[in-house]
């Protein structure tokens, strides 16, 4: 089981500069790898490349030997640094946290999403709360590759620390491989058994 990059070229909207020039990757499954390098490198283009969130690249995304299915729900979940902008205002979180159907009531004690914060509003919530939310959302059965963009970089160390172990222990419980994308060193040398610099 493996996630793949082959030499995937990508610019914005036919601009002059390519964001990403002949990157390939891979991930495999059940392992942990970082993605490190300075702002503006496209370290998050990348990543929603992966969870098929931008099209037009040029270059493929293989799991397992296949495309990425799409129309369904797709088994590479990206978690981003901003939970406010990744859920919708308009749904209370219950319904968010159910969107791609049932969940793990116990993991839910255990991210520490207490029962009512799924009656509130997103805006009702902190943004490590809200966080908490995102993450359990990327824990389905389906998930097969997480991509964690700065998912801890907003958060108290106590917060950041708890989220990270109760990712990477499901993580290894499941077989999942995780992509790590960060600034900070420190933590992919913590965490990843592997790191990637992108220049
Ligand atoms: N929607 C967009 N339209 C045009 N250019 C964009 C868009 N999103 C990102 N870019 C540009 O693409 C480049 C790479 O951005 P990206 O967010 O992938 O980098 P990054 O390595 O993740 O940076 P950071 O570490 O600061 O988050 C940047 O120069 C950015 O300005």
């Amino acid at each position: 089981m493996m996630l793949e990059a082959k030499r995937i070229h990508y610019r914005y909207n036919r601009s002059k500069e390519w964001v990403l020039e002949d990157i390939s990757l891979e991930v495999n499954a059940g392992e942990t790898v970082g993605l490190v390098g300075n702002s503006g490198r496209g370290k998050s283009t990348l990543g929603k490349i992966f969870a098929g969130q931008i099209e037009g690249y040029e270059g493929e995304v293989m799991l397992d030997g296949k495309p990425i299915p799409r129309g369904v729900y797709c088994p590479v979940q990206l978690i981003y640094q901003h939970p406010e902008l990744a859920v919708n205002p308009k749904w209370k979180l219950g319904k968010t946290l159910a969107e791609a159907g049932e969940y793990d009531d116990g993991l839910r004690k255990e991210m520490g999403i207490r029962e009512q914060f799924l009656n509130r509003w997103p805006n009702e919530l902190s943004g490590g709360e809200l966080q908490r939310i995102c993450v359990m959302r990327a824990l389905k059965p389906q998930t097969r590759y997480i991509i964690a963009d700065e998912i801890s970089t907003m958060l108290d160390a106590i917060t950041q620390s708890q989220i990270w172990n109760i990712v990477l222990d499901y993580a290894k419980r499941n077989n999942i491989g995780i992509l790590v994308i960060t600034h900070n060193e420190n933590l992919a040398k913590v965490i990843c058994s592997r790191i990637i610099h992108l220049h």
